[in-house]
Order: structure tokens, then sequence, then C-alpha cells
């Protein structure tokens, strides 16, 4: 007989329990952010529906009490008119089940993978070699598809080992405390990848958690052995080292040679295997040419992971590769430019080229370019003194922040969870919005034309069936939540996006979506639910790392560390639309380790091609 099912329509046409696909399909199809998913029994069903609705009530309240405009909340909003303290207390009593309901929730709504391209030859090689167990390093200039190769990497481990990608934390924790004995070791299911970034918010924009999360090393400034006996005596930590069968770890260029030794030597210690990393397969990705370590003396005298005296052992020189296809720039003058730039080069001709880039670019549609500064502080002045400039009214919207747990263990309060996500991600706490500010999209959406980096211009603000009616769609991304059909969220116009796909400008509502901040068990240690934009008048060069600009203005001005104008500069994706201030040929700078390592990579490849050309060309008659 085969199994009942039950099919959950928590957002769509009219909510509710079904029992068969076929009904519930005609509730979501077609449904901006519909919501639904099937269960073996009727009254899970009916919870889970039940739970959706007290989820997005709560999930507003915060947003609501704080909105600086009444004409964001709709006549038939009761909430607004509830005294604040009814409010706090609903809030409370609601936030638990909240907390409940988001951990029931399976979070493969990673806002990193959307529509990507298909792989080049270059990359399907680095991928098969990756899957078939090798350590490997792949690097390359800034747009030669490193995040993309990535992202498919991620995605074939989660094909293959489907179940055992991400395991069971809760099964773990039952059978290490000695409860669920009945099942055999081998039969409880395990983390077999981790994905890691040096960085928290290079972390979230490829689904995975910091390296330092993951590896439970805290700040990592411990001598190795005292590291390794606080990892032994944390059991889930401990297993994490023991049953992952590969790590990637993204941004590697921000990691020093140290920290690379220390986790190198915990790797064989913990898994009492002698092979680097005690065996497990390591994935490194990263541009050494971009930004380097952090490091508490001077920049200029950091370490590299490829200082490591481990290095060449985990990552043998056949192993490293750096991807020669560079495609988020179509010129090749440009191309040119940028890759001796990233070697610190910059030839006679093309610095008088670059001084000539400091006129204003002038746009057809009128949606400004982004700008591009060294420093944190220049960039809140620009955007603060930008919006206050705008004559339309305010509107406040403020992030609602549930707490999740760590990679340890311990649940996270709100307060914790708040300082995780404004450290580890870019969405803002508090988004102030007024029609004509300059925004940027800080998350990918499912179609994969409007991206992390993606700009426009707010130009008013529509609950979702104001915008519907005059035939503006909200963005096709994953909600978290429904969007609150009462909130009158930003309509925003893109500008169109030629070089990502040749489609036109697109005006879209962009309403409140989620964000997690992921523990090493791949589960979330905090989530925001906010609305994915920040002003774009001026970002830090830093956060623009890994970003693709088509509208970019760079003022070079106050640059202070290697990499930082190749960063910057290697965002644009033309000449045309790129505006450059302040350039002279000494904020051209690359770190001189760097230069000479990479040259000795490029000689090993050189060697190995013409290798391979002479064994094909051979006449090899045995
Ligand atoms: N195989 C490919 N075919 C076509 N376009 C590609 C391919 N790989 C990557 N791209 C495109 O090139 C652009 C840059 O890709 P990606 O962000 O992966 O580069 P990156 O090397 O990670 O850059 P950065 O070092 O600046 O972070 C993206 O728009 C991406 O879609």
């Amino acid at each position: 007989m085969p199994k009942a099912k039950w099919y959950a329509v928590r957002v769509g046409r009219r909510p509710g329990v079904y029992a068969n696909w076929a009904d519930a399909q005609r509730q979501v199809e077609g449904y901006p952010g519909a919501v639904h998913r099937s269960f073996p029994h009727v009254k899970a069903a009916e919870g889970w529906v039940k739970a959706g609705k007290r989820q997005s009530s709560a999930a507003v309240i915060p947003s609501l009490s704080r909105q600086s405009s009444k004409q964001l909340v709709t006549d038939e909003d009761v909430d607004a008119d509830l005294p604040s303290i009814e409010i706090a207390i609903r809030h409370k009593i609601e936030k638990a089940e909240v907390i409940k309901a988001q951990k029931q929730e399976i979070h493969d709504n990673n806002p990193a993978v959307s529509a990507d391209p298909p792989l080049s030859s270059q990359q399907q090689e680095i991928l098969r070699r990756i899957m078939n167990g090798e350590n490997f390093f792949f690097t390359g200039s800034a747009g030669t598809g490193k995040s993309v190769l990535l992202r498919a990497i991620i995605k074939a481990f989660k094909e293959r080992d489907e179940a055992e990608v991400i395991g069971d934390e809760d099964e773990w924790r039952k059978y290490l405390s000695g409860q669920n004995q009945s099942k055999k070791k081998s039969e409880v299911k395990r983390w077999k990848l981790g994905v890691t970034a040096s960085t928290g918010m290079a972390g979230v924009n490829i689904g995975g958690s910091t390296l330092h999360s993951w590896a439970g090393i805290g700040l990592g400034e411990l001598p190795p052995q005292k590291l390794f006996e606080n990892i032994i005596k944390n059991k889930i930590t401990a297993q994490r080292w023991r049953t992952t069968g590969a790590l990637i770890i993204d941004e590697i260029s921000m990691i020093d040679a140290t920290l690379f030794d220390k986790l190198e030597f915990i790797g064989r210690k913990v898994r009492k295997s002698e092979k680097p990393f005690g065996g497990l397969q390591i994935i490194l990705s990263g541009d050494f040419f971009q930004l380097p370590p952090v490091t508490k003396g001077s920049v200029h005298n950091c370490s590299f992971a490829f200082d490591a005296m481990s290095w060449n052992k985990v990552i043998p020189w056949e192993n490293m590769t750096s991807l020669t296809r560079v495609f988020r720039q179509k010129e090749d003058r440009f191309v040119k430019i940028l890759e001796s730039m990233r070697r610190g080069q910059i030839a006679k001709e093309d610095i008088a080229m670059l001084r000539g880039l400091a006129r204003t670019v002038e746009y057809p549609e009128g949606i400004e370019p982004v700008g591009l500064y060294p420093h944190k502080a220049e960039v809140a002045a620009i955007n603060a003194q930008r919006l206050r400039a705008l004559d339309t009214p305010s509107n406040i919207f403020a992030a609602f922040d549930v707490p999740g747990i760590t990679s340890r263990g311990y649940a996270l309060d709100s307060s914790q969870a708040t300082e995780s996500l404004n450290k580890n991600t870019i969405w803002p706490e508090e988004l102030e919005l007024k029609a004509g500010a300059l925004v940027m999209l800080v998350t990918n959406m499912q179609d994969g034309i409007l991206v992390n980096g993606s700009t426009g211009t707010v130009v008013d603000f529509l609950t979702i069936s104001e915008a519907m009616a005059n035939n503006i769609h909200p963005v096709s991304g994953n909600f978290g939540y429904a969007p609150d059909p009462k909130v009158r969220w930003p309509v925003v116009e893109f500008i169109p996006s030629k070089w990502a796909s040749g489609q036109v400008a697109k005006r879209v509502v962009v309403p409140q979506m989620s964000v997690d901040v992921l523990n090493a068990q791949g589960k979330p240690e905090a989530t925001r639910h906010q609305i994915p934009l920040i002003l774009a008048w001026a970002l830090t060069i830093h956060k623009s790392q890994g970003q693709t600009l088509e509208r970019v203005k760079i003022d070079l001005n106050n640059i202070f560390v290697e990499g930082q104008t190749y960063v910057a500069i290697s965002r644009a994706v033309s000449l045309d639309t790129l505006q450059l201030t302040n350039f002279s040929e000494h904020k051209v700078m690359a770190h001189t380790r760097v230069i000479e390592w990479s040259r000795r990579l490029e000689q090993q490849q050189k060697e190995d091609d013409e290798w391979d050309d002479l064994l094909a060309n051979a006449n090899l008659d045995f």
C-alpha cells in the first residue's frame, strides 16, 4: 500500500491541508512566495500550517513597531495600534514558537545558489579531480569563476553524499550521550563535507560557517597542543574533525601560515593519522593577490598560508591550479591591465588612460554608480549625508533576528544572535530607505538575473497586492516567512544587467527575506529576517570583495594595503562604466612574496603543460 501523504500549504491562495498534491498545487503554483511541504500525518501538517500563521505575525511585529512612517501600514493593520508593552509580551511568547518552528525548517534556501553558468572545461577538470578525492588549491584573478566553481563542488558533494553531507546533529548527540545505542555507529548519519571560509561574510556567501567555528578553535591564538586538548574535550567538535570527509576553505588568502600549520597539526592529532590533516581531504580556494590576512602587526609583514611548513605536504604543486579565463570583464585591454595590476605593475600608457577615467559617467536610466572607498567611516558618512539630502518620507525597517545554536552546541541569546549577524553578514540591523535612495541587493535571487551586487533606485513603497495590481512582481527568492501582506515594501528599479543576462531594467518589490549564519553542522546559529538591501552610494572595498558591479565609482585617495586597488577596480565590468578618481602609479601595490610565489606556481604549471604536450605528441610504443 502506498504511504499516505498530506500536503500542507502555509502560504498560498487558500492555506490549509490537502489530501492530494493536485489540490495543493492549485494553491501554490504561480503564487509569489508560496510555502508548502508534505507530511506523513495529518496532525503534523495542520500543526505546521498553524505555526506558520503565528510565525508570520511574529516576524513583522518588530519591523512595524519601529517604522517611522505610518504610511507603511495599511488601514486594516491592527498590530500598529496595540500598545507597545502588549506587542512586546506577545512577541516574547511567539518568539519561542518561531524558534521551534525555525529549527524544523531545512535550510536549503542557500542564497548563494542561483542560476550559475555551465562550467568551463578547466573548471570541470578541477571539479573532477576534487570529486576523485584529491587535495586541491584553485586560484585565479578576480572574475575567473572561483566562486562559481566552489558552488558547483558543494552541489556535487551534496548530490553524491546526500544524506551524509549535513548529518543529523540530534542523532549524533543522542548517540554520543549513550542514548540511541540500538544503532550501530556506522548507521548514524555523520558530517561529510565541511563548508567554511576565512571570514564570516565569505562563509555566508557559500552557505557555510567560518573556519574558526568549524574547527572549534575560538580565535586560534592558543598553542596547537592546547587547541587540540580543547577540541577533544568537546565531543561534537572532535567528532566533526574525525568524521568529516572533505573540508572546503574559501578565501584562503586571509588565513595566515601559523594558523594553517596549527589546523594541520590538529587534523593529524584528532584523526590519529600521520597523513596531512590526518587524511581529511582539503579543498582551498582564493586569490593571494586580493586582500591579505588580518594581522596584529603591520599588514605588510603578514605571513600567507602558502608560507606554512605543511602547505606543500597538504597541496603538492601539481594540485594547485590557476583559473585562466576571466569572465567578469570582456574587453581585452581591461583584462590585461587588471592582470598586470594584480602583480603590482602598470604600463605607462595605461596610467594615462586610467587617470582619464576621473570623468563623471552619465547613465541613460539615471541610476548612479556604487562608490567604493577604503574606510568604513567615510562610507557611513556619505550614505547618511546622501539619504538626508532626499526630501521624500523616511521608512525604517528593523531586522527580526532569531537566535540558534553555536557549533559547540550552545544556544545563543538574542543579543548574541544580533552580534553574530552584524559581524558575519552585510544585511543591516536597521534599514532606512527613502524613494530616490540608491540601493544594492545583498543576496542572489533565484532568477540568476538579480544578483548579490545588483544596484537600483527605490521608486516607491507598496504592499505585495498593490504591487501586483501594478504588474510589479516580488523578487524571486526564498522569503523564510511569507512577506507580510500589510507592509509597504520598497519597490526598486534595478539597472539592466546587459552583461549578465541581456535583460532589460527590472522593477520589482523587495520584501523581507532571510539570511542564516550557519554553525559548523550546517544549522542556523542566527537568522535575520530583513529586506536584503543596503544603501549603495558608498561601500567599503572590503565588503565589495567577490561582487560584480556594473556601474562603479572608485576613490583611491586613502588606499592603505596591498591588493586594495586591484580588488576595487576588478569589481567593474568595463572601462566605460568605471569612474576612477585619485589614481596614481604608487596606489597599485602587490605583496612581493605573493609575486614570487605565484611566479613559481606559474613556472611549475608551464613545465607540467610542456610535459603533457611532449607525452601527447611522443610516439610511445611500449
Ligand atoms: N564558466 C563560466 N561561464 C560563464 N560565466 C562564468 C563562468 N564562471 C564564472 N562566470 C561568471 O563570471 C563572473 C565572476 O565569477 P565569480 O564570482 O565566480 O569569480 P571569482 O573568481 O570568484 O571572482 P572574485 O575573485 O572577484 O570573487 C560571474 O558573473 C560568473 O557568473
